[in-house]
């Protein structure tokens, strides 16, 4: 089962990946809008056995990002390659398989599982879907999963309803396993569990990765939650990449004030002064109208100068393999 990790190959290729969703006119005889851009122009790739962690504030495109991997957002532009195969256009049969290999795992895990059927029916279905196993086959491979996320056996034949939130991540994970995928996109996977749980989930996220050789893109609200498991960390602001790098260098040397401003509110660890943050950012987080020049980041940065009001900022290299989206940086 174990597949060989190999950063350097790649698995993701991102490259200038717009999705545009169509805006509602106000009234019938406005004029339609454009259609929104939820990201605009998003490069990045990710290496076999690799984790790329997203992060950005609410609406800024982080779940649209992992949609468009997973085939079910509009690309406006650019295109995503998985193993070499542009995603784009593939025939709906040629997806299909291709979906075997890229799975995902959701915030809700309860929303995600369904309350009727038994864990191993829950766990085993993409098995049958996939024609990979079915009966006492697919019974061996439910508990061998089970085993795999650190649950025991008999939680096969109970219902998701009676486990805990914790418990239900890891069914989710194992269904994800089962049709053992190259890649799994994890949208806030432990954004809803008790502070207490999530550091056991993303420990299993990166033990199983060692295992498996599994790739992740694993978004969060916040950079603490990625820390632990990603290689390299994408940081987005409504709809672009203002960052990307390895990891260490995103934490120790932050170049976009973006980033900055959310390594500024990730919470204070002294349990005396548990759940205040240090000071952050100030201003909205406002999307971009019809008036879209510039950095989208200047109404609130700090650093903005007449430049960053009129040119959008390129993606530019800062150090090797480590890019930010600044003028003045
Ligand atoms: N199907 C859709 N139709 C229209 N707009 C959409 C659609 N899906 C997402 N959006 C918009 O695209 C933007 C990005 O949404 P997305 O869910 O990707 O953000 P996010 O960073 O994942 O936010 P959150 O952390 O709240 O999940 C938001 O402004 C959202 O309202």
């Amino acid at each position: 089962m174990a597949k060989q990790a190999d950063p350097a190959k790649r698995l993701v290729e991102f490259t200038d990946v717009s999705v545009a969703y169509d805006v509602q006119r106000a009234a019938f005889w406005h004029r339609k809008p454009p259609p929104f851009r939820a990201i605009d122009g998003v490069s990045f790739q990710i290496g076999r056995g690799e984790t790329l962690g997203v992060v950005g504030e609410s609406g800024s495109g982080k779940s649209t990002i992992g949609k468009a991997l997973l085939g079910r957002a509009p690309l406006a532009t650019g295109n995503i390659s998985f193993d070499g195969r542009d995603i784009s256009k593939l025939s709906g049969a040629a997806m299909r398989r291709l979906r075997r290999h890229i799975q995902p795992v959701l915030q809700d895990p309860y929303a995600s599982l369904n309350p009727r059927m038994r864990v191993a029916d829950i766990i085993a279905e993409p098995l049958l879907v996939h024609g990979i196993a079915r009966g006492k086959e697919a019974e061996a491979r439910v508990a061998q999963l089970l085993n795999l996320v650190g649950l025991p056996s008999d939680t096969a034949s109970r219902h998701p309803g009676s486990f805990s939130g914790g418990q239900r991540q890891r069914i989710g994970i194992a269904r994800a396993l089962a049709v053992e995928p190259d890649f799994i996109v994890a949208d806030e996977p432990v954004s809803a569990l008790d502070v207490s749980i999530r550091a056991q989930i993303i420990n299993l996220f990166r033990d199983l990765q060692q295992e498996l050789g599994v790739a992740y893109l694993f978004i969060a609200h916040d950079l603490a939650i990625v820390r632990h498991v990603s290689h390299r960390i994408a940081v987005v602001y409504a709809g672009r990449v203002a960052e990307i790098g390895p990891r260490d260098a995103i934490y120790g040397s932050p170049q976009h004030p973006y980033t900055r401003a959310l390594l500024d509110a990730v919470p204070i660890p002294d349990p005396a002064r548990r759940g205040e943050r240090r000071p952050t950012i100030r201003g909205e987080f406002g999307r971009p109208g019809d008036e879209d020049h510039g950095c989208r980041f200047a109404p609130r940065c700090p650093l903005a100068t007449k430049i960053c009001r009129e040119a959008v900022p390129p993606l530019a290299a800062k150090a090797p393999g480590h890019l930010a989206a600044c003028w003045n940086s």
